[in-house]
């Protein structure tokens, strides 16, 4: 007998959809599932001001496929040069759901970043008025914190203070990796909530490194060790209102993913929905999936839910492709590993 689910259609709040080919490459694979997606803007250059997120914003409409209904959730990178008034108008009129920090040389893209968080103070003095929330990429980038430390000492050192000091800022904490941050979430009020990524749930160290480099395993934050994962899982899958599905699909070309120095990222727009439907399935905890993808994250951003719905079937494994083909070049897709054996249904 075929086992069905149907949910509410998700949502993906935290999702690199680039530029130019390799957007039109890869924005069908997310519109095909997702009814919105908040819109990393971790371009180069990064979407600073309204105009750039009104403009951009245009260029993701323009190349989206006839017949998908897709709603990009815009965002604007916050530098040390923001205005606020400007950011203000932007969220006043709907065109931003949120605004990004990555600190200064983190990951991808932030070199653009905040260096000095006392610089974006009034920024988010401001944001905490207005119910702007802010996503954060939570990693310190002292060298000599241990790259495997950098989430929970960035939860100590800037986003723990920060908090207390504006405690009305609403904040997310994006691709959450570690048990402590998991921790901190859980003993937080409703003002805090994180994103969890599909791999995170499925991947850590040793996938990426035993055996020989996986350079498609690499992502930033870094997977950490078991113990880690198996905390994610239980967050994600609990039904806890302040965990949220972010994808955090990153794409990379091959050859920039495959080299001396490969770039941080993971794309998986494509078989999100199935990886988790076998994660929350092998949990017993299918009945938790709506929430995870598509009530939870929408309840903190102060959105309806979607109406329409989809439905995932259980059969025989998926076939996925390794790779898709964009304009730019071909992307891996992130191997779970293991068989998958929920699939979208076609509508
Ligand atoms: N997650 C990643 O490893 N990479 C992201 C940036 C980010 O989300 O930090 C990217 O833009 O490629
Ligand atoms: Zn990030
Ligand atoms: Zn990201």
């Amino acid at each position: 007998m075929t086992q069905t689910l149907t949910l509410r259609r998700p949502d993906d709040w935290h999702l690199h959809l680039r530029d130019g080919a390799m957007m039109e490459g890869v924005l069908p694979e997310t519109a095909r599932h997702f009814a919105r997606a908040i819109v990393m803007p971790n371009l180069v250059p990064p979407v600073v001001t309204a105009d750039d997120a009104r403009a951009y914003r245009g260029r993701i409409l323009a190349a989206l496929p006839g017949g998908l209904r897709f709603t990009p959730l815009m965002t604007l990178y916050l530098t040390e040069a923001t205005d606020p008034d400007d950011l203000t108008a932007a969220h006043a009129s709907g065109l931003i759901a949120a605004v990004k920090l990555y600190p200064a040389g983190a990951t991808t893209n932030s070199a653009s970043g905040v260096q000095d968080f006392d610089k974006v103070r009034p920024v988010l003095e401001r944001m905490a008025e207005i119910g702007c929330p802010l996503c954060v990429h939570g990693e310190v980038t002292d060298p000599e914190i241990d790259i495997f430390d950098r989430e929970t000492v960035f939860i100590d050192r800037v986003l723990d203070p920060l908090r207390r000091a504006i405690p009305d800022l609403r904040v997310v904490m994006e691709h959450l990796t570690t048990a402590q941050g998991v921790a901190y979430v859980q003993a937080s009020d409703s003002n805090l909530a994180a994103t969890v990524t599909p791999h995170h749930l499925i991947i850590n160290r040793n996938h990426i490194l035993v055996g020989g480099v996986k350079p498609h395993y690499y992502c930033l934050p870094v997977a950490k060790r078991e113990t880690h994962r198996l905390e994610l899982v239980s967050a994600a899958t609990s039904g806890d209102a302040r965990f949220f599905l972010g994808t955090d699909s990153a794409p990379h070309t091959d050859p920039n993913k495959e080299c001396a120095c490969g770039c941080a990222g993971i794309f998986s727009a494509t078989n999100t929905l199935s990886c988790l439907a076998e994660v929350f399935d092998g949990e017993g905890a299918l009945d938790k999936l709506e929430a995870f993808v598509a009530l939870n994250g929408p309840a903190f951003y102060g959105l309806p839910a979607n109406e329409e719905t989809i439905t995932l079937v259980k059969g025989a494994p998926v076939p996925y492709p390794a790779k898709i083909e964009t304009g730019a070049g071909p992307v891996t897709l992130f191997d779970p590993g293991f068989p998958l054996h929920w699939r979208v249904q076609e509508t």
